[in-house]
């Protein structure tokens, strides 16, 4: 099975605003709420894809509820760790430009914590568990670390798909994918990436410390995939972009998804950079549909 963990999910509140006016009256066009938060949009979409999966994490109060209430409505099997506090509301305002403001995670208590541990050390060597996201501040420091030595010890593997010290103290344990964007990879390293060959230096980095493989993704620009065998790069096809957000967790899914069926990393990333440029190109994740016919307008070359 592929389980995702999201440990700070959120109400993604999409609101369509023409022209923003800060210190006045703004009126929205338009809005929408969408559950969102990382590890639960790689579920959304690996269903979507028709690869089993259960997504875990830590929800609470009404907002928890929406959330657990729309997965439900979608047939995406879940496993929540219900919590005393609201899950959080994130705002991506889009006007000329996106904008987001993402709140910093609801109070969890440490007997919450440690049931979600207890869920991971019932894994087996058949899993993979799929981390994603932040980290809501109320849990300690260290506790995706806490995860990635269950997950070892328990002989599944895994992908994290987090930042800085969290990503970097888990590479030695071998994810099987990372994917950090260029501005991920810069503060990784506290390093400018200012040209492709910065972008080939770093992504080798992560190669080297442990990862089996990594995708550096570069929104409309595509995305550099590194294995062992090869780097390649991978065109993300043109489209008018409607709402972007969920686009690398739709990478994610689209490689994870194939990758596990046919242990081919270049059809995995085909059908991830598929899946990330068709959430790209819709107000909500991508459908099957929309996926499957950019698949073929992929085009991918080793560099
Ligand atoms: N503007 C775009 N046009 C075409 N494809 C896109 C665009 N934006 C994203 N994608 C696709 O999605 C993939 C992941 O996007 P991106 O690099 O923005 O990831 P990200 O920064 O993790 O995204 P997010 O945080 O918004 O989920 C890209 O490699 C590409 O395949
Ligand atoms: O605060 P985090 O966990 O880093 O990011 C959360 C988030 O921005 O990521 C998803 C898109 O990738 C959204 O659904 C969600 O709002």
């Amino acid at each position: 099975m592929i389980y995702t963990v999201t440990l700070n999910p959120s109400i993604d509140y999409i609101v369509n605003v023409s022209q923003v006016d800060l210190g006045k009256l703004n009126k929205m066009e338009n809005d929408l709420k969408l559950p969102g938060g990382k590890g639960i949009n790689v579920s959304r979409i690996l269903h979507e894809l028709g690869i089993p999966t259960k997504t875990l994490g830590f929800l609470g109060g009404f907002t928890g509820d929406f959330i657990k209430d729309w997965l439900i409505n979608e047939g995406v099997e879940s496993d929540f760790i219900t919590i005393q506090d609201d899950t959080r509301i994130n705002i991506k305002l889009k006007s000329k430009e996106e904008t987001e403001i993402n709140g910093r995670g609801p109070v969890i208590s440490q007997e919450e914590a440690n049931r979600l541990i207890q869920q991971l050390e019932r894994l087996t060597e058949n899993d993979l568990v799929i981390l994603s996201g932040s980290k809501p501040p109320a849990l300690p420091e260290d506790y995706y670390q806490q995860l990635v030595k269950v997950i070892k010890d328990s002989h599944a593997n895994f992908i994290i798909d987090t930042t800085g010290e969290d990503l970097m103290a888990s590479l030695p344990f071998h994810p099987l994918l990372v994917k950090p964007n260029k501005e991920e990879l810069a503060e990784l390293f506290q390093a400018e990436i200012a040209s492709m060959d910065d972008v080939l230096g770093y992504g080798k980095k992560l190669l080297e410390i442990g990862a089996e493989h990594v995708i550096v993704s570069m929104a409309g620009e595509g995305a550099i995939l590194f294995t062992r065998n090869g780097i390649f790069k991978g065109e993300s096809p043109k489209g008018t972009v409607k709402n972007s957000v969920g686009a690398g967790d739709s990478m994610i899914a689209g490689f994870t998804g194939e990758y596990m069926q046919s242990k081919d990393p270049i059809k995995a990333f085909k059908l991830g950079i598929a899946s990330g440029s068709a959430t790209a190109f819709s107000d909500d994740l991508a459908k099957n549909n929309d996926i499957l016919s950019l698949l073929n307008k992929v085009e991918v070359r080793p560099i």
